[in-house]
């Protein structure tokens, strides 16, 4: 394995009950980086990012997870992760200080006291600290469940929905922090369907049921996927909305506002269908970077026609 690689797994493979949920997978995580896993609800993103960190076995396949065997070692890659889920797992009825103490003790960290001041420190909790959890805003609670799932200095931090229903300066300000902890060596796993996670992230895989389809630096994804995309924006689209649905070339139209992204396979196709509109008072037609949202709206779509 290479010391470069946190996650290096290959063939896993889990069924609950007579379903497959996750078929054949390999995947190889760089060390330092920060990996998001898209896919429709119930693709298995959450029992494949499980599998690879030792929480649950797979039915076949394996490897390793920092240095470390899934199966044979996975009580000790535990210990090295830290797990934030969507929904806020800590006690409420404790203050900020009492539930980062409990994770210390659960932990066994040597020095617990010394170690909650330094995470209250770090993450600004202090004022804070004698806060009940249950009163704290949704994106302090973000704040407090990083701090318990990375006191422990975990080599891998799996994050599901981490900014699920958090305002956008604290979504800010969350990613800030997760960057610095993947500078300093953390490997991110994060599972979601926000767009504007998946653009924090450094490479991407889009799972449908159980299958890989990409997995790519996120840069490279909306060339990857084929589409051309074309801009048309004015007032009144909506007659040219309808009329595009069924056009030559077009694929795909979605609304960005007081424009439409429309996106296709076929360029030339695509392009004579647009610049028909060229021309037309008040309206402009230009050619457009597909960007990650138009590339998952047709992952997304294809997924579904070829799953369901
Ligand atoms: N312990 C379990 N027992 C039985 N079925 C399970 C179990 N865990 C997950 N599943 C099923 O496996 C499938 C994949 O679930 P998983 O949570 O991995 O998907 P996901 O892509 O993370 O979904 P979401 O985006 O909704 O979080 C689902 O149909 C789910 O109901």
């Amino acid at each position: 394995m290479s010391e470069a690689l946190a996650i290096d797994v290959k063939g896993l493979t889990k069924s609950f009950g007579e379903t497959r949920v996750v078929d054949d997978f390999d995947m190889q995580v760089p060390k330092g980086s920060i990996y998001g896993f898209l896919g429709p609800n119930g693709s298995g993103k959450t029992t494949t990012i499980r599998m690879m960190c030792g929480l649950l076995k797979p039915d076949s396949g394996g490897g390793t997870a920092l240095g470390l065997d899934i199966i044979e070692e996975s009580r000790t890659i535990k210990s090295r992760v830290g797990y934030m889920t969507q929904r806020f797992s800590l006690y409420g009825d404790l203050t900020v200080r009492e539930n980062l103490t409990f994770m210390a003790r659960l932990h066994a960290l040597k020095n617990p006291k010394q170690i909650v001041a330094d995470t209250l420190e770090e993450y600004d909790l202090g004022p804070r600290a004698h806060q009940l959890a249950d009163t704290l805003s949704g994106g302090w609670k973000q704040r407090l469940a990083l701090a318990a799932a990375s006191m422990h200095n975990p080599g891998l931090l799996l994050l599901d929905e981490p900014t699920a229903g958090v305002d956008p300066k604290a979504r800010r300000d969350f990613w800030d922090r997760i960057r610095g902890l993947a500078r300093k060596g953390v490997t991110v796993l994060v599972s979601t369907h926000y767009m504007d996670e998946a653009a924090q992230c450094d490479y991407i895989a889009f799972i449908a049921y159980g299958k890989k389809l990409i997995d790519a630096p996120s840069a490279d994804i909306p060339e990857r996927v084929g589409l051309v995309t074309w801009r048309i924006e004015g007032k009144g689209l909506q007659p040219i909305y309808d009329e595009l649905l069924n056009a030559e070339g077009v694929d795909q139209i979605a609304r960005f506002g007081s424009a439409l992204h429309v996106s296709g396979r076929d360029a030339d196709a695509l392009e004579r269908t647009v610049c028909a509109y060229r021309g037309r008072e008040g309206i402009s037609v230009d050619l457009a970077k597909t960007g990650l949202e138009e590339a998952f709206i047709w992952l997304m779509a294809g997924s579904q026609d070829n799953f369901t």
